[in-house]
């Protein structure tokens, strides 16, 4: 793709491809120490995300061992798909201790609504303040409040609808609070939404296209003290490689294997040519 940096339009708002370019390259210099507790069906993939795009994993989510963890990793990722007891229990010492810390995380509150556990665990999480709160639509609309759920796992709502929902918890909270669609939707506490227009249905056709999402934020997050940066830079990472993967792809499975290759082989460079920003959502 020619890009003419003369050529450009100014910048669309408080985050530039150029920033988000930059993130990467430090991403890679640092190879950030992502502690996940999340959900048993996607941990594998996520692991091998973190490492495709050049941070470290670690599953760390044994009570005991994750308010052990959480200060000295960079960032933590926090992600109720599966939500046992001794997790409930690990994801909320991971939180204190993050806080104490001062370790940037990330929420996932995966399939809030219906689920009264989850969905009490989510909003007690929430109350304590993560840095960033990631999900879909349908998530997002019901830890806010204002919705029952989605389908599962997966959303029945269009992100228009969850902005207004994002902009009442990332203000409730003090977070940043990323909704995914094909447009994803990264509102701050105050100020400008931004929109990433980067991605590929078949992101959707591979579990834990979302949940890894969230562990890259949880990296992004450990080298900017912007978490509206972080998850953009992420979000644009993350769906830049998906594109390139897409073009390679014969379907779900090969995807995900070509996924892992271009999440490695993007380039800081790729971010600052391909990343669609929005302004105005
Ligand atoms: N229609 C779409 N077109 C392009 N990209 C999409 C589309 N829907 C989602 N995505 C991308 O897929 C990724 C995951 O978003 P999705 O909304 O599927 O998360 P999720 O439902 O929480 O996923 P999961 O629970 O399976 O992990 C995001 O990066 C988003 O950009
Ligand atoms: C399929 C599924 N069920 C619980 S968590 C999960 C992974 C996608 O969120």
């Amino acid at each position: 793709m020619h890009h003419d940096k003369d050529a450009s339009p100014p910048p669309p708002g408080p985050v530039t491809a150029g920033d988000c370019a930059q993130l990467l390259a430090d991403l890679r210099g640092t190879v950030p120490l992502v502690q996940c507790v999340t959900n048993a069906v996607v941990t594998n993939f996520t692991a091998n995300v973190l490492l495709a795009i050049g941070a470290a994993p670690a599953m760390v989510d044994l009570p005991g061992e994750a308010r052990q963890f959480a200060p000295v990793a960079s960032g933590v990722l926090l992600n109720l798909g599966t939500p046992t007891g001794p997790q409930r229990e690990a994801m909320l010492e991971a939180a204190d201790a993050a806080n104490s810390a001062g370790t940037p995380w990330v929420l996932d509150p995966v399939a809030v609504g219906f689920l009264t556990l989850r969905t009490e665990t989510a909003a007690t999480l929430a109350s304590r303040r993560p840095t960033i709160i990631r999900g879909n639509a349908s998530e997002i609309i019901a830890l806010a409040g204002a919705g029952g759920g989605g389908r599962g796992v997966d959303s029945v709502d269009e992100p228009d609808a969850a902005l207004d929902a994002a902009r009442s918890l990332a203000s409730r909270h003090g977070s940043v609070v990323a909704v995914s669609g094909a447009v994803d939707a990264i509102v701050p506490p105050s100020g400008t939404v931004v929109g990433v227009a980067n991605g590929t249905p078949l992101l959707t056709r591979v579990t834990g296209g979302g949940c890894a999402l969230g562990a890259v934020m949880a990296a992004f997050a450990s080298l900017t003290p912007d978490p509206l940066l972080a998850a953009a830079a992420a979000t644009g990472a993350y769906t830049l490689a998906a594109e390139a993967a897409a073009a390679r792809a014969a379907g779900p499975g090969t995807f995900a294997v070509h996924f892992l290759d271009a999440l490695a082989a993007l380039a800081p460079d790729d971010v600052e040519r391909g990343l669609q920003l929005q302004e105005s959502l």
